[in-house]
């Protein structure tokens, strides 16, 4: 799987095969990666309305009413030959030089719409995304251009002009529609970042999720992804913080369900790390807003700084991680910390350790 966005760029992660800056078209050639299995290369399906002999949903999946139809996809893979999506779904926005985009921005899904929110026409994102090369940090072989982006940028081929954007009207269709979005070859972090945010936050959908402890922060699990994301609920107390933090090679998105969270980002310290860290940014994220964060973007703390209020936000990572780096503010010393679940899909998770190893 590839992640691409027209700020980052395709960001290769730990399963994804080699992938051509150049031609788009190559991407699904060489090793799949180690997908769960039945998560491969159906996703053809679901956009099109269902062909005969297509595999079914899994149940949580099933089509129940209508759906947002995908935008032309000029350039999106080529399936390998051989592969069983290639013959029962014959997408076409995967076909060889496949449809132009249109320029009205109207939906090309033909077939019954099936239920998962609601499209709604966006704003006509500029032409001409851009290939980038991996989204890493600099020791990790990446270049960072003055804005914080990656650069060695590599115009490659235009990307298609985006002009639906999903609407997730409760927490339960939100899920839905990402699990449809991890089932697709390439996930857009701008896709993903918007789907969040249209997620008007509503307590009576995550409070079972919502478990507090008096003294940190707690990571309660929402969602699997089926192995490919994690989609968590983060309880902040008053004043509790996250140390200065890696999300080790993941993409990760936070979305505010309540209250407010500051976030500061730091520059990765020098090799050795021996001197105060170089903050770059600090911003108040206020509910229903969803940032976006990777390991080429820098590091960051988040924190409530409320002495009265508590916040809630839902967290998505993919792919999933149960460790990532610290780093003391004072030195850049860094120091590899194991994350766990306060509660897994609404139960409390017993503690294997007196102590746990938390990233706070
Ligand atoms: N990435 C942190 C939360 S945050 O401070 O972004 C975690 O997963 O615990
Ligand atoms: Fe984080």
């Amino acid at each position: 799987m590839v992640f691409y966005s027209q700020f980052y760029g395709i960001q290769r992660i730990r399963w994804p095969k080699l992938v051509s800056t150049r031609d788009p078209n190559n991407i699904l050639t060489g090793d799949q990666g180690t997908w769960p299995e039945g998560h491969s290369l159906h996703s053809g399906c679901w956009d099109q309305g269902r062909r005969p002999g297509c595999p079914p949903d899994p149940p949580h999946l099933a089509p129940s009413g209508p759906v947002r139809t995908r935008p032309p996809h000029g350039s999106l893979p080529r399936r390998p030959a051989g592969d069983p999506a290639a013959a029962c779904c014959p997408a076409p926005h995967a076909a060889p030089g496949g449809p132009a985009a249109r320029p009205s921005g109207r939906p090309v899904g033909r077939g019954p719409r099936r239920g998962l929110g609601t499209a709604v026409r966006g704003p006509a994102r500029p032409a001409g995304r851009w290939w980038l090369p991996p989204c890493l940090p600099a020791h990790k072989g990446g270049r960072r251009g003055p804005a914080g982006g990656v650069v060695g940028w590599q115009p490659a081929m235009e990307q298609p002009v985006q002009t639906e954007m999903w609407k997730a009207r409760s927490l339960e269709e939100l899920v839905r529609i990402l699990h449809r979005l991890f089932a697709e070859d390439k996930v857009s972090v701008e896709e993903v970042q918007a789907l969040m945010e249209s997620y008007e936050s509503n307590p009576e959908e995550w409070l079972q999720y919502a478990k507090f402890d008096q003294y940190r922060y707690t990571r309660n699990l929402v969602d699997n992804g089926n192995g490919k994301f994690n989609l968590m609920i983060l309880c902040w107390g008053e004043g509790h913080g996250s140390s200065i933090h890696d999300h080790t090679d993941s993409h990760c998105f936070m979305k505010i369900l309540q209250g407010n969270l500051k976030e500061t980002l730091f520059e990765w310290p020098e090799k050795k790390g021996n001197g105060e860290m170089t903050k770059k940014s600090e911003r108040v994220l206020r509910e229903n807003q969803c940032a976006y964060i990777n390991d080429s973007i820098g590091l960051h703390r988040v924190e409530n700084i409320s002495h009265t209020e508590s916040a809630v936000s839902l967290h998505l990572y993919s792919p999933p991680f149960d460790s990532c780096n610290t780093f003391d503010q004072r030195t850049g010393h860094k120091h590899k910390v194991k994350m766990t679940f306060y509660s897994q899909f609404g139960e409390r998770t017993l503690c294997a350790t007196a102590v746990p190893q938390e990233n706070n």
